[in-house]
């Protein structure tokens, strides 16, 4: 998912249709300006796999645990979150890590000035001239989740800095939100009884993120999860690229065989996946190694995996070249010739023999 920090004050981006889907929501009839409202979505594929994790997550929400699904890229945590939030039935308010993120984005700010100007002619010919300017306070995602018992998506929030989290341990603990100072009339709220909260992060990581404290991952239930197995990759190709099963299959089964083989940097995921599928479907492409801009399209989708942006000499760049074309070729040969053209095929030589 993309690491823009949607601000607190302003709404989450709704998903796009036709985008990549984000999960199972569309921003509706928002009950508040930063919340979405839970709707199943056309695309997403529902296979046993993901209703075993969504079962278990749900278990634990259901106790009152936060969840915290953990993965590598592209195994779906984003979309499964979103898809376990919809369960709950409850406005879900979406907040994306970033360095940047402060626990005032979290929790609330005094925002803006509050102007009184008071003109006092009391006595004509006295003018009491009296102004004020107040800053008032407002709401963050994290408060306004809590105080209205909305569910908290909480995606990539590791690439948070750990310290911005320190408020979240009271609210898993003691079901209280400190709020700041600023925060005046109030000290703290009671957290809803209806709040949830489901985490995702992704444990390979290594740039622009940050180890989680001890004390929030082990106020957190974690669910680790794992590349989608085959079936779901094919419906997922399927469903959200309108490719016949059988072509689907032919790029699951070549984007698979190249992970298997381990030659590559960035692991290709189901995004490879999609990727070829979507382009292929929309160009037309026959999805063999026959056709050179279905080659093309692999070889651009999944060559830059191999390298990751440092310089190879140019043998092992055709020794590496070589192999995805032999993957290729195994996986999406040329479609067999139709029947009535088939080449004859020879009888066996028969032998004589002598008696
Ligand atoms: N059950 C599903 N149904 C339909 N599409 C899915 C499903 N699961 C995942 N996808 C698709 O697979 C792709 C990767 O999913 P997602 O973004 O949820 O992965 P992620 O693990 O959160 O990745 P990252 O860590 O890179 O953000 C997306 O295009 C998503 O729409």
């Amino acid at each position: 998912m993309p690491a823009s920090v949607p601000t607190a004050e302003a709404p989450a981006a709704p998903i796009a249709d036709g985008a990549p889907v984000a999960g199972s929501l569309r921003a509706v009839a928002p009950t508040s300006p930063t919340a979405l409202t839970p709707r199943p979505r056309a695309g997403f594929v529902e296979t046993e796999q993901v209703k075993d994790l969504t079962a278990r997550g749900l278990g634990f929400l259901n106790a009152g645990y936060p969840l915290h699904f953990r993965g590598p890229a592209g195994t779906g945590k984003t979309t499964l979150a979103l898809h376990v939030a919809a369960q709950l039935g409850r406005p879900v308010i979406v907040i994306t890590g970033d360095n940047e993120l402060g626990t005032a984005d979290l929790v609330g700010s005094q925002r803006g000035y509050h102007y009184r100007k008071v003109v006092d002619q009391f006595i004509h010919n006295v003018t009491k001239l009296e102004e004020t300017a107040n800053q008032h306070w407002t709401d963050h995602r994290l408060t306004t989740a809590c105080r209205e018992g909305f569910t908290l998506v909480y995606d990539e929030f590791t690439r948070s800095r750990p310290e911005t989290h320190n408020v979240l341990l009271g609210v898993f603990e003691e079901k209280m939100l400190f709020l700041p100072a600023q925060a005046r009339e109030e000290c703290y709220i009671r957290v809803h009884p209806e709040f949830r909260a489901i985490f995702t992060s992704n444990p390979q990581e290594y740039a622009g993120v940050h180890a989680s404290q001890d004390a929030l991952a082990d106020r957190l239930a974690t669910i680790d999860v794992d590349y989608p197995d085959r079936a779901m990759e094919l419906a997922v190709a399927a469903a959200r690229t309108g490719l016949a099963e059988a072509s689907a299959a032919r790029i699951i089964d070549l984007v698979r065989a190249f992970r298997a083989s381990g030659d590559y940097q960035q692991t290709p995921t189901l995004r490879a996946s999609l990727m070829i599928a979507r382009v292929a479907a929309q160009g037309g492409f026959a999805i063999s190694i026959d056709d050179p801009r279905f080659v093309q399209l692999c070889i651009d989708a999944l060559e830059s995996r191999t390298f990751a942006g440092q310089r190879t000499d140019a043998v092992t760049r055709e020794q590496r070249r070589d192999a995805l074309l032999a993957l290729i070729a195994a996986h999406c040969p040329p479609p067999a010739p139709p029947r009535g053209r088939r080449k004859a095929v020879a009888p066996p030589p028969t032998r004589d023999v002598q008696s």
